[in-house]
């Protein structure tokens, strides 16, 4: 294989400006032309060789779906055509509402499927508190998955492993529920990965603060992304805002106004809703959020 050789590949970490590609079988450490930072885990990418084991991204291939967070300057890319989401939370510590809620949105308004994890259900003390936090979500449909990784990893590993098989997953949660814990049953070499990856990218130490793709089988995948604290979403419109929250969709074109904002409007059925207990009031706090972040946006 000598330098100018064309590739096909898979973006499979990445870590500020430095990628790491598989193609046929080999890594590449790549970069982009240019100052460019659009490339994702899980990204398909056009690479010219320029040395036996690096390479430049040409160009990224048409995404099936594109996960992703944004501040008021910025977008920050989570993973690229993934078509399962699972929301990690856990019994103890505490989960938040406002980020699972944010990552439900994001998961809604980029077409895909979202599954939430329950994890530490051995901390029987707290099962029933965050079983019944976790109501308001089941309640619009979203299914709720109990597991625990330390507690019970062989039935955890047998409830999850059939529901990655022939998707693009990624796993996403605050730090400390236990996401590690989760990829390190589904992968039993994570471990090992992460040390090559780690070291192909030169991260030093770092070695959690970046995201990466496993194989878990033919044609399978699961994404690993850091814990985050916060998730913005300034990125979305209003209209796509108020398709992403499944709870109002029985509700919306119910509304006396075509174009209703649903948040002071006389006669709207969001917020008729609302008050008769059928949307939880902080799922509608958090919409208005969302409006006043999407109206902030600089770029
Ligand atoms: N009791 C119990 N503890 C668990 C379970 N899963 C993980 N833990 C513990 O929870 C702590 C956090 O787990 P990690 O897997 O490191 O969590 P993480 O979400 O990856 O956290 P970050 O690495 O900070 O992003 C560790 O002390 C684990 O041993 C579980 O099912 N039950
Ligand atoms: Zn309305």
């Amino acid at each position: 294989m000598s330098k100018g050789t064309k590739r096909t590949g898979t973006i499979i970490a990445a870590h500020g400006r430095h990628y790491l590609a598989e193609a046929e079988g080999q890594r590449l450490q790549c970069v982009t032309r240019g100052k460019k930072t659009n490339v994702a885990v899980g990204d398909i990418v056009d690479l010219t060789l320029t040395s036996p084991d690096q390479a430049v991204i040409d160009k990224i291939q048409e995404r099936k779906t594109l996960l992703y967070r944004s501040d008021q300057y910025k977008s920050k890319l989570l993973a690229a055509n993934v078509d399962q989401l699972f929301i990690v939370v856990a019994t103890e510590p505490s989960f938040s509402d406002d980020l699972v809620s944010r990552a439900l949105v994001a998961a809604e308004a980029a077409g895909i499927h979202v599954r939430l994890l329950l994890n530490k259900v051995d901390v029987t003390e707290m099962l029933e508190h965050a079983r019944k936090r976790l109501q308001v979500y089941s309640s619009m449909g979203y299914e709720v998955l109990e597991v625990s990784a330390t507690g019970q990893p062989e039935q955890t590993g047998a409830t999850l492993a059939p529901l990655l098989q022939g998707h693009s997953s990624i796993l996403i949660g605050q730090s400390g529920m236990g996401k590690s814990s989760l990829i390190n049953i589904l992968v039993p070499d994570a471990d090992i990965a992460t040390r090559e990856i780690s070291e192909a990218l030169d991260t030093g130490k770092h070695t959690t603060t970046f995201t990466r793709l496993y194989h878990v089988g033919p044609d399978s995948s699961v994404i690993d992304s850091p814990g985050f604290q916060e998730f913005g979403l300034y990125h979305l419109s209003e209209g796509m805002l108020e398709r992403a929250f499944r709870d109002f969709q029985p509700y919306l074109g119910g509304c006396r106004f075509y174009n209703c904002r649903h948040l002071s409007e006389p006669q709207c059925a969001v917020l008729e809703a609302v008050n008769e207990g059928k949307i939880a009031k902080m799922r509608h706090t958090l919409y208005g959020q969302l409006l006043h972040e999407s109206s902030q946006t600089l770029y």
